[in-house]
């Protein structure tokens, strides 16, 4: 199983954000990116996830399964800025609805929404409006999306964004459980995850590309 980029670029109206990105990762590996804020993190993380069309370049994901490329977007989890849950449905029906939504890639085991939200450290909350939960609750449980639904590529871009150091630890041991069964994880974060067998990209945006930075 690997996830290949090569020669990235991506527009945001009329400027290029980035220009020739390209990375390879294993099973099991992560890319981490870095760079100040505007810098292009989220947009290739969207590039990444089929959000956005590149400019150029292509991605492509080899499965175990079938040896033809697929792209990423069609088996990865996308933890973006916001959480994609529903204020007025319960933490169960928001789970549910992704648990169903998503399916699951391959014949990978999942956990039942309560099993998900105690792994998050959030037991006995099922039944509550998410719109009732703090905002490091509400971003608890946009994790726990990750949980109910296998997929082999997890996006995540500032996962850690609203989080307590708890959480912090939570959610770097739960990205490692990943990458320990093989996992690949592509995350943008201002602070250090923690993560093995990182790679790190460090993003410098519309002026890094201006300089040549990007070749
Ligand atoms: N929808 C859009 N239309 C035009 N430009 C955009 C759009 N979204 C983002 N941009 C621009 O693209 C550039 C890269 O933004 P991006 O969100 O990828 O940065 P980032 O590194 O993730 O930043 P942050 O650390 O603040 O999350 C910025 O200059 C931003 O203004």
């Amino acid at each position: 199983m690997h996830l290949t980029a090569e020669n990235l670029a991506a527009r945001r109206g009329e400027d290029f954000i980035f220009l020739n990105i390209s990375f390879h990762l294993a099973a099991g590996e992560a890319l981490v990116l870095t760079g100040k804020n505007g810098s292009g993190k989220s947009t290739l993380l969207r590039v990444v996830a089929g959000l956005l069309r590149p400019e150029k370049g292509t991605v492509i994901f080899h499965g175990e399964e079938s040896r033809e490329g697929r792209h990423p977007g069609e088996v990865s989890h996308y933890l973006g800025h916001r959480n994609a849950m529903k204020n007025e449905l319960t933490v169960a029906e928001n789970l549910d609805f992704w648990r169903t939504f998503l399916g699951s890639a391959g014949s990978v085991a999942t956990p039942s929404v309560e099993d998900a939200t105690d792994a998050v450290g959030l037991s006995g909350v099922t039944h509550l409006p998410f719109g009732y939960l703090s905002a490091g609750q509400q971003r608890r449980i946009a994790f726990a999306k990750l949980l109910v639904a296998h997929r082999p590529i997890w996006i995540l871009d500032e996962p850690t964004a609203a989080l307590d150091a708890s959480a912090d630890r939570l959610f770097a041991d739960l990205i490692t459980t990943h990458q320990a069964k093989g996992g690949i994880v592509l995350a943008a974060t201002h602070q250090p995850l923690g993560l093995r067998s990182a790679q790190e990209l460090e993003m410098t945006g519309f002026s890094g590309v201006d300089a040549g930075v990007w070749g």
